[in-house]
């Protein structure tokens, strides 16, 4: 299965609502789409978000990325030889994760399909079905807390409330929601960077005197802070999550040999795809670290392939793959089954996309 060409196109997708938390305000998901096509006829679809405020990646990067480094260095290459495909899409370019997952993904998919079956029974085929979080935007507390009670009645049983624009506010924000859902829903917060490691500590500590019972607590100081996570993680009881400060198989190595946070979050556009996200989820075995996997604004691509490492590997324990019931629309045909909360993988060869409408080709 040699690849013959790797195309791009541009998807616009309308959110239901407007997505804020303490980095950014989203109305639309706007992705690239990389479609790999080879010479048995297969083609394999891969899916990267510009998420410029966490990644880096604009939308002009990660054409140019694929493009001008990527393109060149795979087309010829046979999925046969797919160590040495990864090798090169790795070292095709430096940083550019959500150019090299996109391409990753894609290649995944034909990978599966060379094998005629899904891709997570490849990878370990632990489970067919997970259940997802959703995320309730950064608000006033009264808008919070409406969201949150109309999320619950849509069957969802555990919340993401973003926090970090306003300590002070946020735990008016957590006092409202869990004052409005009862204690048997599942709450956990993302502050996204907003907040100074003490001011962190100060907070969390609030939040537990309080019983507000938070499950996890998720990046609440700046991504490059290492110290300042370990600080939080040390001195407060709710578990603390890293998302932003880790990247790459390296960055992860850090937070575990430093002991430096309770639960590593996964996102395929951080680690640069599935290849590096499951030398992640092995070091994080080794450790004992339960992993969280989640995903920036997505549509059903890419989040389709994040729902087969999920299902395929037991140390994922949580799960916030949201992105495609955030839309207004699917423009996916096949993928996974989003049914709100309940998220199922389809059997179809690789990842099982069969069509993407409204592609815009670049
Ligand atoms: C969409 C997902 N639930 C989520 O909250 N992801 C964010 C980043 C998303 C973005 O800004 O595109 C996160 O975990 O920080
Ligand atoms: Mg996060």
């Amino acid at each position: 299965m040699k690849i013959t060409d790797i195309k791009l196109g541009r998807i616009s997708v309308p959110l239901k609502t407007p997505f804020k938390t303490a980095l950014r305000t989203v109305k639309s998901v706007e992705d690239i789409i990389v479609i790999i096509e080879t010479d048995t006829g297969n083609i394999g679809y891969g899916e990267a978000p510009p998420t410029g405020v966490i990644t880096g990646d604009t939308t002009g990067g990660i054409i140019g990325a694929i493009k001008d480094h990527i393109r060149p260095s795979l087309i010829g290459m046979d999925v046969e030889n797919f160590e040495e495909i990864m090798i090169r899409l790795h070292s095709s370019v430096v940083k550019n994760t959500s150019a090299k997952a996109a391409v990753d993904i894609a290649l995944y998919d034909l990978y599966g399909q060379m094998f005629n079956a899904p891709v997570y029974k490849l990878l370990g085929g632990y489970r067919k079905e997970i259940t997802t979080d959703i995320t309730i935007s950064v608000n006033d507390p009264e808008e919070m807390e409406r969201d949150s009670i109309n999320a619950i009645k849509l069957g969802y049983e555990t919340l993401k409330v973003k926090v970090g624009k306003d300590s002070n506010l946020d735990i008016k924000r957590l006092k409202a929601i869990r004052n409005a859902v009862g204690k048997d829903i599942n709450i956990r917060i993302d502050a996204n960077q907003g907040w100074k490691p003490k001011e962190a500590v100060y907070t969390l500590r609030k939040m537990e005197d309080l019983g507000l019972d938070i499950e996890l607590v998720e990046q609440p100081v700046l991504a490059h802070d290492i110290e300042g996570m370990k600080l939080v993680t040390d001195n407060v009881n709710i578990p603390v999550l890293v998302d932003e400060s880790v990247f790459s198989p390296r960055d992860a190595m850090t937070i575990l040999q430093n002991r430096a946070a309770d639960l590593i979050n996964l996102k395929l556009m951080k680690t640069g795809g599935v290849y590096n996200a499951l030398k992640i989820v092995s070091m994080a075995e080794i450790y004992g670290v339960e992993c969280m996997i989640g995903c920036m604004l997505e549509a059903k691509v890419s989040v389709t392939a994040a729902v087969h490492l999920a299902a395929a590997k037991k140390i994922i324990t949580k799960i916030d793959l949201d992105g495609p019931v955030l839309c207004s629309e699917d423009p996916v045909t096949g993928g996974a089954v989003f049914n709100n909360s309940k998220i199922t993988v389809n059997e179809g060869s690789g990842f099982g996309i069969k069509d993407i409408e409204g592609i815009k080709y670049i």
